[in-house]
């Protein structure tokens, strides 16, 4: 085993991976290595700085070339990167499926702290999947990015297999299949909820504009970042040749809080509890919806006779449970975010359990349900693994739910009214009026 001078590396530039190079083959599987290099790279010559790291054939250690052309050798090389490897011995890419390519922005934020390593890790794809990461950051943010890029580095994932930071979109979103969207402001005190759309809905815009530019064409968003229902549909906006379809809102976590409520108050283990549906809004006027939701197999009503904390109670505490976390723990929640993401990404792609459906945030044009079309709003929906999803269509609606959906829509249609000079819809009016817009937790 060849080993550098570890104690000195030779650079602190960022940590990138090419696309090349470094193509998955039999032949090329480098166990538990990453082939990233630290490259003297100025990140103000490009805001996302690309190297490759190929084999080479007599004897089997990894050189870097550049993207100027030139060979690093193996004595330039930093690290894992300098360690020789018996080929011969790694049979288990052979199975694995092609390279996906995955953007996240936000991705030296609190959230991606926690998702970028469950995503390399093959708790999201499957452990045949391999990876590629696509880091947007900014220039406020670029050095975290390099640490974030440097702790990937070292967790020795085997299916990361490359990692690129940029401030771009419209280079980092390149080909990228999966769009994570995370990067934007989150609330704060003293706040007044249409600034935070305005700030947060120019990023939105100009992610799509960069999505529709460069991304793989079926390239499926997840936005994240709030208010994440009217973002995806200022985003969605700005991509037209993407479908529509294609983007989503999270509310899964608000319906993973849900199914710890229900669980809670009846005595069960949450994995008990199916069915769960979160309507409409991100935000303190989201339904979760206890009338169709089932505890083991029943209906909720029937295991939880105490209607009025159903009512009452337990949807206040679903809607509020993230402000709750944040006067606990002072800023707002990240762990749960990042599993709830891993969720969401994972009813995509493998098939919904017989008889149930997951929740989100997806566009309303042909919804079954009368809810007011060109919104993103969230829904019961299933999917056979492909990716892609279809609405569930037959879900029992009643006076109560009715009234309460009919709020969180009023919502986000003065939300939309506030962002229509980002959506292409005109002169934006802002008038949140009555309509309770306050994100979980805010007073
Ligand atoms: N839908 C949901 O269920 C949930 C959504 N969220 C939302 O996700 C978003 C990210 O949360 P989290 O990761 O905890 O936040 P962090 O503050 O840890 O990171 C947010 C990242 O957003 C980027 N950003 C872009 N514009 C701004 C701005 N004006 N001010 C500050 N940061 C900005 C920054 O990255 P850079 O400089 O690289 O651009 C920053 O690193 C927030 O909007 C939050 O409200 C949070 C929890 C649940
Ligand atoms: O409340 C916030 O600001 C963060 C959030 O969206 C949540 O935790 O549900």
């Amino acid at each position: 085993m060849a080993m550098s001078d570890l104690s000195t590396p030779k650079t602190t530039s960022p940590l990138l991976r090419s696309s090349s190079q470094l193509r998955l083959s039999s032949k090329l599987h480098l166990s538990n290595q990453f082939r990233h290099l630290l490259l003297p790279t100025p990140l103000h010559t490009s805001s996302i700085s690309k190297i490759s790291c190929s084999v080479s054939q007599n004897n089997q250690a990894p050189v870097a070339v550049q993207d100027n052309g030139s060979v690093k050798t193996k004595k330039e090389c930093y690290g894992v990167f300098c360690l020789t490897y018996d080929l011969k011995a790694e049979e288990e890419t052979k199975s694995w499926k092609k390279m996906i390519s995955i953007a996240v922005s936000g991705a030296a934020g609190m959230i991606s702290n926690h998702l970028l390593f469950k995503l390399a890790s093959g708790a999201v794809f499957g452990p045949d999947q391999p990876i590629a990461l696509k880091l947007l950051g900014s220039e406020r943010s670029i050095q975290a990015l390099e640490g974030v890029a440097m702790e990937l580095e070292d967790s020795l994932f085997p299916l990361l297999r490359e990692v690129d930071i940029g401030t771009d979109p419209y280079e980092v979103f390149q080909d990228v299949e999966w769009a994570l969207l995370i990067g934007a402001k989150p609330r704060g005190p003293g706040m007044e909820r249409a600034a935070l759309l305005d700030i947060n809905g120019q990023i939105f815009a100009e992610q799509g504009k960069a999505l529709n530019a460069v991304a793989s064409p079926n390239v499926k968003v997840l936005v994240v970042g709030n208010p994440c229902n009217t973002n995806a549909l200022i985003c969605l906006k700005n991509a037209p040749n993407i479908p529509a379809k294609n983007f989503h809102a999270l509310t899964r976590l608000d319906e993973n809080r849900a199914k710890c409520q229900l669980a809670l108050k009846a005595g069960v283990f949450y994995d008990k509890v199916s069915n769960m549906t979160i309507w409409g809004n991100h935000s303190t006027t989201q339904v979760p919806d206890f009338l169709n939701a089932r505890i083991n197999g029943r209906p909720v009503k029937e295991v939880i006779t105490d209607h009025k904390w159903l009512e009452e109670g337990f949807t206040e505490s679903v809607q509020k449970r993230g402000g709750l976390l944040i006067q606990k723990w002072g800023r707002s929640s990240a762990a749960s975010t990042a599993v709830s993401i891993v969720d969401a990404i994972k009813s995509l792609v493998t098939p919904t359990p017989e008889g149930d459906w997951f929740s989100t945030g997806v566009y309303t044009n042909g919804n079954p349900y009368g809810i007011a079309e060109d919104l993103v709003f969230s829904m019961p929906c299933r999917s056979n693994g492909d990716g892609d999803y279809e609405l569930v269509k037959d879900v029992e609606i009643d006076d109560y739910l009715r009234k309460r959906i009919a709020k969180s829509e009023a919502e986000l249609l003065a939300e939309k009214k506030c962002v229509a000079h980002l959506t292409g819809d005109g002169i934006a009016f802002c008038d949140l009026g009555p309509v309770d817009t306050m994100l979980p937790g805010e007073v």
